[in-house]
Order: structure tokens, then C-alpha cells, then sequence
């Protein structure tokens, strides 16, 4: 299989373009015409230069407004489409896309436009190239691949094929099993897209709200699966138009769309067997069973603030590095690590973002699969030199020059601590009951967002909960969670996406860089007795006004004497359909970072969204009083 992607779905110039194509992977482009019609070369020199990239030019698109013309148009349509056959020449790509016609005069019927197509493939052939029609979910007459592929059956041409989109089927909600009965050596191309589900206006929602396979809601795993069942064996291309992906990082939207398309095309071999043969074999996605560690980057003052705050906690350091200087705090199966060294990846990571999270250690099922996998997906392996007691923990790069480690059961990942790490002698002692990591929140910017829930889904089983708004006083924050499927064990992450610095989550990312994590929640079976222990110790519990309590109490039917407890140990609560949820958080520390203590009852599976604006408000009050000059 081909792979492929159109110019118009990176944003740059055509040089960055091609630079970012090329590097993430792709055999080819659809080069849209806009595109190097705004270059000042010529289309042979930028034929060349696609070349010199390594990449093939796929389709020449998009052709507008040629069938069911009348005569005094038509032999227009085909003037102007010899015009572009000269150019396709001199730049060396041998299929164009028509799109059906939106224009106004356009005079409809299926055997009208099949005799235009007739007597334009005669003049493609005639130069050795071919014509692609696709249906536009918007065309005037023609809005239906089924209607499209009638004309190209009637058509009769060897150079006149069929091109399908999943946004045109998709979006008007044909059933893409129809596809399944047209020849796959008819079909001349193939182009992917996914899109959210708005309800809006289809050309508006196309040119604009188009993402990633695996990024929106449509089936295009269904669309694909269809499309390959016919033995199509032509170019896979990403055609995707967005507002957001023309503003991003050309390396980052073209590493997304890779991604994307290797995680669509193993996932319909799985579904079904003997399509796309010739990806290259991979492990399925990898089932995460929970977060091995949390490692912080830290120095002097810093870090022992932060010790401070894990000690206030209920963690007691229980190790130290061998070789490094880090140490290893424990509570429960919780571990976290602070590390103070110079010179390593921590130190670099310190230096860009003070003191923060710079590496998530998790445990999966399959620490050798989840590298296999995530290299086949695109990701770099990361690697720093290792002294003689380090075991070699597999790790990759996340998103942003983040850093994932990955333990399983295996014989040396699972004698890391003992090997690595002194004993301080001390169990873990004066505990509070925290028991392990329930979800880790990073915080991004809002354009972010789609990249990071694409890298965490495409490699681990993990799940989308729907997209929550969650209001600040100064703007919206998104967020979106991602959780392990099944039980309460495994892995949840939230990604929160900020869209000005001037929210709570903003202010946190404009002094950080990429997608840091903002909070650790902590999990406890008993959050009154977690937080009653917590009392007197060097733990600030976030105040919650009693208005918060207040509402509760109309809200839910509490028990009197619960909501007391509540109200003074500054516990909020949510319940749903399955269960109830308790959290309390932390004051803020190290530049805004905040733990959160939580308990769920029952199969509660949210993160308290409702209470989200009340932890917010609560922050800002923080914020405000320690902005304050000193009297
Ligand atoms: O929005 C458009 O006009 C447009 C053009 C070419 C395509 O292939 C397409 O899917 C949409
Ligand atoms: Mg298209």
C-alpha cells in the first residue's frame, strides 16, 4: 500500500511541505493546485524537486465545474482541461481529480456526463494519463459515489476511474459497504479523512473541521475496509482540510497523519484478515496496566520544596539512585522520583521547564511490544547513556521531546527498583492511604489536543470519553479524557486544552513548554481518612467556599453528617449513574502543579468535570492573594 498525503492538509510553503512529507514517511503527494501555482518555479523544476524528496506525485487535483455542460461551456471545459493535462506533463504526475460540478448551469444526467467523460478520457489517453471523478457531497447533481460511479461505468474509458473520499460518503451518511461492489480496478484513488460530528453546512464542515483518521467520529475504518475489499491497490492518501492544521507545525501535523494512517491500516487487518498484506507486521495496541513511576526534574531549593510537599503527602523516600542523584519515593504502589542530576535528559528537561514531570514510566503488558509498535507508528526510540547498575528501561519520545518509560513483568524491568536503588532502609511509613496514580492531567495548548489523543490511542487500548468544556473565568478550557478500557485499574489521562494563556491551565502552560503535566490524581479507598490524616501535616488542602456545600446539598440528597465531614475537610463530590466520586486537592506548588486525592464508589468513571470550575475559582483565589503586594 501506498501511502499518501495532500499539500493542502500541512501547512507551510511547498518546500516545508515536502520537507515534512517526506520525513515523516510518506511514499507520495496529491499536490493541490493552489499550491504550486503560488510557487515561482516551474512545474517541471517542482516535479523535480518532489522527486528529489523521494516522493511520488499521486493525483493532480482538484479539476472544477467539466460534466453535463452546455455546449457553449463544454468545449471550454475541455479547453481548459487540456491546459492542465500540459501541465500534469511537465510535472510528471499521470492522474487528475475532477470533482463534480457545482456550477450553476450545469445541466445534470448520468449519460450526458458519461459521454463528457467518454471523450475526455480519449484526450487523457492520448497523453498517457488518466482522470479520477469524484462525487462532492455538494455537487450540484452529482453528490453520491454510487451516482459517480454510474457515469464512470457508462464513461466506458480505460482512462476514466473513480476517486473516493470518506468525508463526501460519510458525511451524508451512505453506507460505505456499498462500496463493495465496485471493481477495485476501477477505483483510480482513494483519500481519507475524519471529521467531528457538527451538525453544520457539508462544504463548510469539509473545508474546515476535516482531521486525521482515528481524530473525529466517522467510520472511516468501515470506509477503508470497504475500499480494500474490492482489491483496490492503489495510493491511501490523507486529504485533510483544517483551520487548525493550516496554523500547526508542518512536522507534526504530517507525523499525525502518518501515524494516523498506519494505526487505520492495522486495524482493518485485524478486523479483516488478508487486507493490507503488505504493512509491515506490528503488535496490536498495548494494553496498559498502570503508571510505574512519575519522574520529576528538580534542583536544590526546588526539589526540597518538593520533597516537603511528597512528605506532607504520606511518601517517604525508600531509595536512592546507584549512580544517579534521584531518589525514590514510595506510598502504596505509587512511585515517584526526583531527580536532581546535571547532566541527563532530567537536566535538560529542568532547564527548559523548571521544575516538572519529565518522564512517565508506565506498565504495560508488553514493554518490548509497546517499542516495536510505537516505532511502526513513527515515534523515536529514546536512549541516554546508561552506567553499569542501570537497567535498559525501553523508552520512546512522546509528543513535544516528552519521555516515556515502559516496565512489564519481564525478568530485568521487574528488579529495576531493587537493582538500581539502595534502600533507605525505611518501609514506606506514615502513609495516608493513597494507594496508586488514578489519572495524570497535562495541559496543552488547544491545538495540541488532537495530536496527543491520537498518539495515546493509536498505541495503547485506550478510549475517548467525550470532550467536556470546562469554563474559567478567563476562557474555556477542553479537555478531553482517555482511559484504559474496563475496570478502574489501568491508565487515565486527561489532556486539557487551554485556548488563552490567561486561564488557570493557560498561565500553567505559558511558563512550560509542550504538554506538561499540570496534576497527579492520587487514588485512595477512603478519602475521609486520607484527608483526616492529612490534617496537621504539611498538606494545604485547596479551600472550598461553603456556597460549593450549599449547592451540594441541593443538588444531591447528602447525608447531613457527610457533607459536614465535607465541607470541613474541603472534600467536593459527584456522583453518576454508577457511582460516586470524592476529590480534594492540594494547593499549588512548584509554579502551578497541584495533586488531587480521589475516591471513586462504584464504576464512577468521570473526573468530577462539574466541579472543575470550583477547583478553578478556588486556584485564582490563591493565585490572587500571593500576587498581592505585601503590606
Ligand atoms: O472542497 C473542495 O472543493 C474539494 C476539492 C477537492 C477534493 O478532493 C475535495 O474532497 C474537496
Ligand atoms: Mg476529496
Amino acid at each position: 500500500m501506498k501511502t499518501s498525503i495532500a499539500t493542502v492538509s500541512i501547512s507551510g510553503n511547498l518546500q516545508e511541505k515536502l520537507e515534512a512529507i517526506a520525513a515523516a514517511g510518506f511514499d507520495g503527494i496529491e499536490i493541490f493546485e493552489q499550491d504550486f501555482l503560488t510557487d515561482d518555479r516551474s512545474p517541471a523544476e517542482i516535479g523535480r524537486i518532489i522527486r528529489d524528496h523521494g516522493l511520488e506525485i499521486t493525483l493532480f487535483q482538484p479539476f472544477r465545474d467539466f460534466e453535463g455542460l452546455p455546449a457553449s461551456l463544454r468545449s471550454k471545459a475541455f479547453d481548459r482541461a487540456e491546459r492542465k493535462f500540459d501541465v500534469m506533463q511537465e510535472l510528471g504526475c499521470d492522474l487528475a481529480l475532477f470533482c463534480s460540478s457545482v456550477h450553476p448551469e450545469a445541466l445534470g444526467g448520468i449519460d450526458r456526463a458519461a459521454a463528457d467523460f467518454n471523450e475526455l478520457g480519449a484526450r487523457a489517453a492520448a497523453r498517457g494519463l488518466r482522470v479520477g471523478y469524484e462525487a462532492l457531497a455538494w455537487g450540484k447533481h452529482v453528490n453520491d459515489h454510487r451516482d459517480a460511479w454510474e457515469i464512470v461505468r457508462r464513461a466506458d474509458h480505460p482512462a476514466i476511474g473513480l476517486i473516493l473520499d470518506s468525508f463526501h460518503t460519510l458525511s451524508r451518511r451512505i453506507d460505505p459497504e456499498t462500496i463493495r461492489r465496485i471493481p477495485g480496478d476501477r477505483i483510480f484513488f482513494v483519500q481519507l479523512a475524519d471529521a467531528p460530528l457538527i451538525d453544520m453546512d457539508l462544504l463548510y464542515w469539509s473545508r474546515h473541521f476535516r482531521n486525521m483518521p482515528g481524530e473525529g467520529d466517522l467510520d472511516v475504518t468501515a470506509f477503508t475496509r470497504a475500499v480494500m475489499a474490492t482489491g483496490y491497490s492503489g495510493p491511501i492518501s490523507l486529504e485533510i482540510f483544517n483551520d487548525q492544521f493550516r496554523g500547526g507545525r508542518p512536522a507534526t501535523i504530517a507525523q499525525d497523519g502518518y501515524r494516523s494512517l498506519v494505526n487505520l491500516t492495522d486495524d482493518i487487518r485485524r478486523k479483516e484478515p488478508g487486507l493490507a498484506p503488505d504493512l509491515a507486521p506490528m503488535p496490536a495496541r498495548v494494553s496498559v496496566s498502570g503508571t510505574a513511576f512519575l519522574e520529576f526534574a528538580s534542583r536544590a531549593d526546588e526539589a526540597e520544596a518538593l520533597r516537603d510537599v511528597l512528605r506532607g503527602l504520606g511518601f517517604s523516600r525508600v531509595g536512592r539512585h546507584r549512580s544517579k542523584d534521584l531518589g525514590l519515593w514510595r506510598q502504596g504502589d505509587i512511585r515517584f522520583l526526583i531527580n536532581e542530576e546535571d547532566r541527563d535528559f532530567a537536566a535538560t528537561a529542568y532547564n527548559v521547564h523548571g521544575t516538572s514531570i519529565c518522564d512517565i514510566g508506565l506498565t504495560v503488558s508488553s514493554a518490548s511490544d509497546t517499542i516495536a509498535r510505537a516505532t511502526a507508528l513513527g515515534a523515536d526510540m529514546f536512549d541516554q547513556p546508561l552506567s553499569p547498575v542501570q537497567v535498559d528501561i525501553p523508552a520512546i519520545r512522546g509528543l513535544g521531546g516528552s519521555v516515556l518509560h515502559f516496565l512489564d513483568g519481564s525478568q530485568d524491568l521487574a528488579q529495576v527498583w531493587d537493582q538500581e536503588f539502595t534502600s533507605d532502609g525505611a518501609e514506606a511509613q506514615d502513609e495516608v492511604g493513597l494507594t496508586r496514580v488514578d489519572h495524570i492531567a497535562q495541559t496543552m495548548t488547544y491545538d495540541a489536543m488532537l495530536s496527543w489523543s491520537l498518539f495515546y490511542t493509536s498505541l495503547f487500548a485506550m478510549e475517548k470519553a467525550p470532550m467536556v468544556d470546562v469554563t474559567d473565568p478567563d476562557g474555556l478550557v477542553r479537555s478531553q479524557a482517555l482511559s484504559t478500557q474496563g475496570d478502574a485499574e489501568g491508565l487515565r489521562i486527561t489532556l486539557n486544552g487551554a485556548e488563552t494563556h490567561r486561564t488557570v491551565a493557560g498561565a500553567f502552560l505559558s511558563e512550560s513548554f509542550g504538554a506538561p503535566v499540570q496534576h497527579v490524581a492520587l487514588a485512595t479507598d477512603d478519602i475521609f481518612a486520607t484527608a483526616e490524616a492529612l490534617v496537621g501535616r504539611n498538606f494545604g488542602a485547596l479551600p472550598i467556599p461553603p456556597n460549593y456545600y450549599a449547592d451540594l446539598a441541593a443538588r444531591f440528597d447528602l447525608d447531613e453528617t457527610q457533607l459536614e465531614r465535607m465541607k470541613k475537610l474541603n472534600i467536593l463530590y459527584d456522583r453518576d449513574g454508577a457511582g460516586e466520586f470524592f476529590q480534594l486537592y492540594s494547593r499549588p506548588f512548584a509554579g502551578g502543579m497541584f495533586v488531587e486525592i480521589v475516591e471513586r464508589r462504584g464504576g464512577y468513571s468521570g473526573y468530577g468535570a462539574p466541579n472543575a470550575p470550583f477547583r478553578i475559582a478556588a486556584q485564582r483565589r490563591l493565585m490572587r492573594v500571593k500576587g498581592m503586594p505585601r503590606g
